[in-house]
């Protein structure tokens, strides 16, 4: 089965809060040894495993090393945000719910700051506003000073933005033509069953629905003759009329977008192009509207589950969709398949993974023409990106060309530097001339910083009952770690603020649930690792609060596009701590490898005998990311590089879990073997345990020459049958090995060096979004005006300057470059430490107090150094721990001979 890249997107980004950081232990107050002469270090027990990328037991900085500076309280005399009054909000005076929802909403501007709790539950009861057409604003400038923005509204009511959402084609949903009017109905169906449980709002829109439903279908005939009409006209002329009457009818926007008119004439000419445009600035419209009208299939490739499902929803009514993904239920993805084949679907969505699907691909090289290829979240295609994903490595435009028959890629994303472009651009042979590329910044944000430490939670909540925070409706609030999301939220809700924790953590219904009240405005704050919004196209999001500095510029410009999606003014505002940046900087270094790992790691990859031909090899993803101290994403990356690198060493199948253990129930399985080669192969192949045969699947696939997936499908059918039952285990990488590598020292080395510049660059970003924090720090404390504006100032322009410049440029880092004892440090730590195996890097991570596969902190933690010099330069400790384990050995020869 496709291992489909997420179900919520935490780990997609390479910072850590794609993994789960349970709260840490109380910071223990460690002395200080000077001169260290012994050590008490625990020494370290059976290793447990630890899950990939799990930082949960990370322990927290050691205060007693560094205790950080007493944090200036900006926030008791010069606030570093500009205050904002409440300007007039226009009000529709001839609908009555309008008027009503208005009114309440003026109800809870005057209401005291103690009763803002019980507005919380008050407001999602009101009803939405009724239907106006939208008249969207075009929020999207070149120059991101050049329009004045909309005045903030607070508490803004009803959700109207999401509501208007809500109406898919600018006809008030009411206008589907007749051969989607089963999914038009369909779609009502769903909002009055949300009705039912929505409250009067919900119920109000259906009736208002219901009215209105035999006058659509009366006039649905017009509407497609018209659409189709559109459709035709663009066709023959694709001329900025045409279009704009097409967007008309099918989107009910009265005009395009900075940059989605050229976008959408690139498209429809065949030239594929690099889409740059900032969170919010309606993207996806330029791939919606051709494939209104060319004749294939529109594939869009999304790197999570949640932003497809999403995306889809957003479809309009015109354009049938559908999504392939390995969450699905086979009956689910049978018929997304059959609807592909009629022609149903027009626009499909796949993850990255799914290209590696044979099937797949040969279904649609037979049959089925794509038109046009979507990479969206393009940026996850270069390693230079903040949220580089190995599969998307795959979609290399040779693939997308010849696997898929594509006429033409379409790359998206609103945060790439110019080193990304290149990168993406370059795998994608878009031509430079291609790139449309607008202010990757919206204009509509007051940005603030201050700096923060010990009190950062009081912070917050002194931050959120200021003006013009406290009267914000919706909020998001985020942070680096799981443990975070619910202490805060508990602690705003402690403080009588509708606060929910939200991450990866958390099952996907109580996911879902969460994101809808905050949707319906029935939560006023989500506190969110990185987990949280992408996709979330929720237009009155007023304020995005950063608790910790983010990873990267990229991440905080996507987490900060969550605000203002309406166009209003929206409030950003980030808590910068030194302790934050330090632990993340730490964390920077944990994809990091050494070439002795990767050798080792290539040579078990290569391990496999490769005479026997199209041989199935695979490698149990938890032994060998414990083997090999690395995690499970660098293993893939190096795999993916195997693949798709200057020489292809081998093929990528999808991952299964290859232990298989099969209970015999009906027949016997000598009958059954006797007519089922499949079930011959497995009894041969396979040991007995306890009566139950266990065997590898990839060894039974490759036996049988099919895939492992055919393996699987067979027993799940002979299981469907009631003959047997089965379980498996152990998820492992899957590949063919095409060619083995000449010499894997210099493959190793030429590996190596290129991960180190991976995490280097991670390094880096952390860096310059520290700096560009401290920089609008300073500018506030050394101006006299208004700190709010010059802050805005001074990080707009730090981003502008990132995105379209040298990214390479040297940030000086904060971390100390020398310290007197570490190397002392180092060399108790191993005596006390004889029996564990070392490497330079895995000392330097505990000295940094950050967990890896070979060495969880679940264990590491316990000893005395673990986080010791968190903030000493990961570099500067790796060359001490050399040293140090050079010297242990010889130390240890001499006492030997
Ligand atoms: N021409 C337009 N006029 C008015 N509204 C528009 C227009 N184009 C798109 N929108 C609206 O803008 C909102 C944001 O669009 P979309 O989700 O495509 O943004 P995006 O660029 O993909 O953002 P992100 O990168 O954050 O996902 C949607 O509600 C969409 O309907």
């Amino acid at each position: 089965m496709d291992s489909d890249s997420d179900s919520d997107g935490s780990h997609i980004s390479a910072t850590p809060p794609r993994d789960p950081f349970p709260p840490p232990p109380p910071p223990k107050q460690v002395p200080r040894q000077v001169p260290p002469s012994s050590s008490s270090g625990t020494k370290p027990k059976a290793h447990t495993q630890r899950q990939p990328g799990d930082h949960s037991e990370e322990a927290p900085v050691p205060s007693s090393s560094h205790p950080p500076p007493p944090p200036p309280s900006l926030f008791t005399e010069n606030l570093p945000f500009r205050i904002c009054e409440t300007s007039n909000r226009s009000k529709p005076a001839s609908f009555s719910s309008f008027n009503r929802l208005t009114r309440a909403s003026e109800e809870i501007e005057s209401k005291s700051d103690s009763q803002l709790s019980e507005v919380n539950h008050v407001l999602p009861q009101l009803p939405p506003p009724k239907l106006v057409r939208r008249k969207p604003p075009n929020l999207i400038t070149d120059s991101i000073t050049s329009q004045p923005v909309k005045a903030p509204v607070v508490f803004r009511s009803g959700g109207e933005g999401n509501f208007v959402k809500l109406n898919l084609n600018g006809k008030r949903g009411k206008k589907f033509p007749s051969k989607y009017k089963k999914s038009a109905s369909k779609y009502r169906g769903k909002r009055y069953k949300k009705s039912e449980a929505g409250g009067e709002g919900e119920t109000w829109l259906e009736e208002e629905s219901d009215l209105q439903r035999e006058e659509d279908e009366a006039s649905d005939d017009g509407f497609i003759s018209s659409v189709d009409d559109a459709v035709l006209a663009v066709k023959t002329d694709a001329s900025d009329e045409n279009l704009t009457k097409l967007l008309s009818l099918v989107f009910g926007y009265d005009s395009f977008r900075d940059g989605q008119l050229q976008a959408i004439k690139m498209v429809l000419a065949g030239s594929s192009t690099m889409l740059v445009l900032p969170t919010g600035a309606g993207k996806s419209l330029c791939y919606q509207i051709p494939a209104v009208v060319l004749p294939g299939i529109t594939l869009v490739v999304s790197p999570l589950v949640s932003l497809m499902i999403d995306q889809l929803k957003h479809l309009p009514s015109v354009v049938k969709g559908g999504l392939l993904s390995s969450s699905q239920r086979p009956e689910e993805a049978t018929e997304t398949l059959r609807k592909l084949k009629e022609g149903i679907i027009k626009v499909l969505f796949v993850s990255p993974e799914r290209l590696l699907n044979v099937e797949f691909l040969s279904m649609f090289r037979m049959s089925l023409s794509v038109s046009l290829v979507v990479v969206d979240e393009a940026h996850c295609v270069s390693e230079w990106s903040h949220n580089f994903r190995p599969s998307y490595m795959r979609l290399k435009a040779s693939m997308l060309y010849s696997a898929l028959n594509a006429d033409c890629i379409l790359a998206m994303t609103a945060t790439a530097t110019t080193m990304t472009l290149q990168a993406v651009m370059s795998a994608l042979e878009i031509p430079s001339t291609n790139l449309i590329q607008k202010s990757q910044l919206r204009d509509n944000f007051e940005l603030s910083v201050s700096l923060s430490g010990a009190n950062r939670l009081k912070d917050l909540l002194i931050l959120m009952e200021s003006h013009p925070y406290k009267k914000i409706r919706s909020i998001i609030v985020y942070c680096k770690f799981q443990y975070e999301t619910d202490m805060i939220s508990k602690y705003l809700r402690d403080n009588n603020i509708t606060a929910k924790g939200y991450h990866s953590g958390l099952p996907a219904k109580d996911r879902v649930r969460i994101q809808e009240s905050f949707c319906s405005n029935k939560i006023r704050v989500v506190v969110a690792t990185v987990a949280f919004g992408m996709g979330l196209d929720k237009g009155d999001v007023g304020a995005v609060i950063h608790f910790s500095v983010p990873g990267s510029l990229e991440e905080y410009v996507q987490e900060i596009g969550r605000a203002g999606r309406d166009g209003r003014l929206s409030y950003c505002h980030l808590f910068y701590d030194e302790d934050t940046y330090l632990k993340l900087r730490s964390l920077s270094h944990s994809d990091g490898v050494d070439e002795y790992a990767v050798g080792k790691f290539l040579t078990h990859v290569f391990s496999s005998d490769t005479k026997q031909h199209e041989k199935i090899c695979s490698i149990v993803i938890e032994s060998a990311s414990h083997k090999f101290d690395m995690k499970e994403e660098v293993m893939q990356t190096i795999l993916t590089h195997l693949e798709l690198g200057e020489v292809q060493y081998l093929r990528m199948l999808p991952q299964v879990n290859v232990c298989c253990t099969l209970n015999f129930h009906k027949s016997s399985p000598n009958i059954l073997a006797a007519r089922n080669i499949i079930v011959a192969t497995i009894l041969k192949k396979s040991h007995l345990k306890q009566g139950l045969y266990v065997f590898d699947i990839p060894t039974v696939a490759s036996s049988t020459g099919v895939a492992t997936t055919d393996v699987l499908a067979e027993i799940q059918t002979l299981k469907m049958k009631g003959e047997v039952t089965y379980e498996t285990k152990d998820p492992a990488f899957c590949y063919t090995i095409l060619e083995s590598p000449k010499e894997i020292s210099s493959l190793s080395s030429q590996l190596t060096k290129w991960l180190a510049e991976v995490e280097s660059c991670k390094v880096r970003k952390l860096d310059i979004m520290s700096s560009a924090a401290v920089a609008a720090i300073n500018v506030s404390n050394t101006s006299e005006t208004s700190s709010g504006a010059k802050q805005t100032l001074s990080l707009q322009s730090r981003i502008l300057d990132y995105f379209n410049g040298d990214e390479s440029c040297d940030i000086p880092s904060k971390t100390t470059q020398n310290c007197s004892f570490l190397r002392a440090d180092i060399k108790v730590f191993l005596q006390s430490n004889r029996q564990a195996k070392f490497t330079p890097r895995a000392i330097a991570r505990i000295m940094n107090g950050v967990g890896s596969p070979a060495f969880p902190n679940s264990i590491w933690s316990k000893t005395h150094f673990w986080g010791r010099y968190m903030s000493v330069d990961f570099r500067v400790i790796m060359e001490a721990a050399q040293t140090e384990l050079m010297n242990f050995v010889d130390r240890n020869a001499a006492l030997a001979t």
